[in-house]
């Protein structure tokens, strides 16, 4: 028996029109079923894209012979960007780029080869140029999810270096194609906004990291609360309103399984407040809910019902369990004080056992149990008493 039942059944919601499930079908089969792999395959099925459009725009300038292309060039170039574009997809989609913890998402892999196609395509894109400056943004934008502020600088310089490179060389190289004056304003233009695009990155890498430790704050606390919403703040038992909850739980089941409802109660309680004080008396349920605890230990559940008095949940199959481990509990408390320091303080506990009965509500298994308790503490305390059918 877990500490809680399954959940409860999801409500009846109506069938997703056939076109939709077709559509979650096939996003399921181009990206994948995990989550966060999928948002990986689709920013590089992206990216591929954009390398498509960029081959197909290529294709086309040769075909206009508008920017007067080397056919050969943009053929390679075109190929170089949808093979690599395509590996980074495939490495994507198949998940093995789970292993790598550092960049699980390729980002910087992702965007170093994208600086090497940007700047093939300004080599030879000739008055097509500014164009290609447009899509190096683009390829800057990618990285804003994922790269930290100082990965972000850093591959901002290396940009810097390749772009800046790339336009010397042609300036030096094809100075009527690449003017060495327009080279100089694209490269300021260049220079200028790829630093604004890092200084972007790490702030939104700061408002990431505040948002993912406010998260984890969140959860904590969360879990927190729940806790003492579930538990009794003396003894660090489930409480009570936990266990009615629970019982409900199993009631709504269509077959409520097979339980053993115990409950226990200290005797002569009072007493011991009385003559020890109060904080003595709450030492002893700490105690004697510890010593419950080990005694009977999950798959039993064991809560504080009331002031000195227990619940014990249990499966039918433990049940000669439960009244072998209390009469042994009993007989321990017997030979040896429950407190240390406390050498004359007996404590000595009643408890009333019921089986679920399948002709029965949980609630009257309780309240058979209850009786049993009774039946205890009238034939003199410090006893075990079954609950009878009725
Ligand atoms: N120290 C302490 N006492 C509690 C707590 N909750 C309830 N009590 C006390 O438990 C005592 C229960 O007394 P009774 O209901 O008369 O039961 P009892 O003295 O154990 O007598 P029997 O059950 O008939 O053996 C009361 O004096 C309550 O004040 C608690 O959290 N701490």
């Amino acid at each position: 028996m877990s500490a809680l039942p399954p959940s409860d059944p999801l409500p009846v919601t109506e069938t997703p029109a056939a076109a939709v499930q077709a559509a979650a079908r096939w996003s399921d089969w181009l990206l994948g079923r995990d989550p966060r792999q999928r948002v990986r395959a689709f920013r590089s099925l992206l990216a591929l894209l954009g390398y498509c459009v960029g081959a197909l725009l290529l294709q086309f300038g040769v075909h206009t012979d508008s920017y007067r292309l080397n056919p050969l060039h943009a053929d390679l170039i075109g190929l170089w960007s949808l093979l690599g574009g395509g590996c980074f997809f495939i490495a994507q989609r198949s998940g093995i780029t789970r292993r790598l913890r550092h960049d699980p998402s390729l980002t910087q892999a992702q965007i170093l080869f994208g600086f090497s196609v940007i700047a093939l395509m300004y080599a030879i894109a000739g008055p097509g140029r500014g164009a290609v400056l447009i899509m190096l943004q683009l390829i800057l934008v990618f990285g804003i999810f994922n790269l930290s502020g100082r990965q972000a600088w850093g591959l901002s310089l290396v940009c810097i270096l390749i772009m800046g490179c790339t336009m010397l060389a042609m300036a030096l190289g094809q100075p009527l194609r690449y003017p060495p004056d327009q080279e100089f304003v694209h490269f300021a233009i260049m220079a200028t906004a790829v630093p604004m695009m890092a200084v972007l990155t790490g702030q939104i890498a700061s408002l990431r990291e505040r948002l993912k430790r406010q998260r984890l704050e969140l959860r904590a606390a969360a879990a927190h609360n729940l806790r003492l919403a579930q538990h009794d703040a003396l003894t660090q038992l489930y409480n009570r309103g936990y266990m009615q909850e629970l019982l409900a739980r199993y009631a709504q089941q269509h077959h409520t399984p097979p339980l053993i409802i115990t409950l226990i109660d200290v005797d002569h309680f009072k007493t011991i407040n009385d003559s020890h004080g109060h904080s003595v008396g709450d030492a002893v349920l700490i105690a004697l809910a510890q010593h419950m605890q080990q005694a009977l230990p999950s798959p039993h559940v064991v809560s504080r019902w009331g002031g000195e008095e227990f619940l014990v949940l249990s499966p039918l199959s433990h049940r000669d369990q439960v009244s072998k481990s209390l009469e042994v509990l009993r007989v321990a408390l017997k030979q040896r004080p429950l407190l240390t320091g406390y050498p004359d303080l007996e404590v000595t506990f009643s408890a009333g056992v019921a089986t679920h009965r399948e002709d029965e509500t949980l609630a009257q298994t309780l309240t058979r149990a209850d009786q049993a308790l009774y039946t205890a503490k009238a034939d003199g305390r410090d006893v075990m008493r079954i609950a009878s059918r009725f």
